[in-house]
């Protein structure tokens, strides 16, 4: 099966939800649990309880781990397992990138079947140069893996950077990410049948796509390609704006929230990850 395939699957059963999981050092006083690597795992470990059965999708944000050195790295291999083990989705939110045979240890790191923080899919920057991430797709595709290249991303500063025009094609560089990665997903195998590529892109929520240059109302040739869409609730962004922000890419839009879920606290996440996964497939359009 492919990461596609999975994610279509992880659709229909559970949504389009996905909670991340990040342990800032406020959240964490908030639940009453300890800034370090056990309170990181406990709080990972509870948002895993919370999400099972209530949302398909989760996405730890590994910088929240690695703050806290090895110990923290070991708090995320357990979260990532027990998530996974409970048949939940992780992608994990690492943004690496580098040039190709760098990349290739990242891309072990995180899609190799067997790798200790093995997880469904990863967040890649593209910064290098999209190429520059061949190996790591290649990887995702042998293993039924994915990967989502950041292309047009919610913080403000990403702009002037993503607006800009690649020399080859005029096409803004956000544009070309996502050209690039559906020209990769129709280019595989099989990929007639597929509903969903393997491989998705980054694009904020909080963003008017147009501005990045991109269409949305143009309807992708082949598989359609699935977009990691962070920005929800605390960045602003509503989930009933689903379809005017995202148009034709919405089907393959994976609607992420991080702090507006976690803020709920200890107790309050379980209904909060259900009330917002049942809003999530209520209005996303
Ligand atoms: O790749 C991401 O998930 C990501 C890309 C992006 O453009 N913007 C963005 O906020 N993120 C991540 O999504 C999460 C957003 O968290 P909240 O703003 O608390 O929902 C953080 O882990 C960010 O690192």
């Amino acid at each position: 099966m492919t990461f596609g395939d999975k994610l279509g699957a992880v659709f229909d059963r559970s949504g389009h939800l996905c909670v991340g999981i990040d342990p800032h050092a406020w959240i964490l006083d908030q639940w009453g649990l300890e800034d370090s690597a056990e309170g990181a795992r406990e709080f990972g470990l509870r948002v895993v309880e919370a999400a099972w059965n209530r949302a398909g999708i989760l996405k730890p944000q590994v910088s929240f781990f690695e703050r806290h050195g090895s110990a923290g790295y070991a708090a995320l291999e357990r979260v990532i397992a027990e998530a996974r083990a409970a048949g939940i989705l992780v992608i994990a939110d690492a943004k690496r990138g580098d040039i190709g045979s760098t990349q290739q240890a990242y891309g072990e790191a995180w899609l190799r079947p067997g790798s200790p923080l093995e997880s469904d899919a990863v967040t890649l920057s593209p910064y290098l140069g999209l190429g520059s991430l061949q190996s790591s797709l290649e990887l995702a595709e042998a293993a039924g893996k994915g990967v989502f290249v950041l292309a047009a991303t919610s913080n403000p500063e990403a702009a002037g950077l993503q607006t800009a025009r690649v020399a080859e094609t005029e096409r803004t560089v956000a544009a070309s990410m996502l050209a690039g990665v559906a020209q990769w997903n129709g280019s595989r195998k099989d990929q007639s049948e597929r509903r969903f590529g393997s491989v998705g892109v980054v694009l904020g929520a909080t963003l008017e796509l147009a501005k990045f240059g991109i269409n949305i109302n143009e309807e992708p040739v082949g598989p359609a390609v699935p977009v990691l869409a962070p920005g929800f609730g605390h960045q602003g962004a509503e989930v009933s704006e689903t379809r005017r922000l995202f148009g034709a890419l919405t089907p393959g839009v994976i609607v992420s929230e991080s702090r507006g879920l976690l803020s709920a606290g200890r107790d309050g996440i379980a209904d909060a990850i259900a009330r917002r996964a049942e809003e999530v497939e209520a209005k996303r359009g």
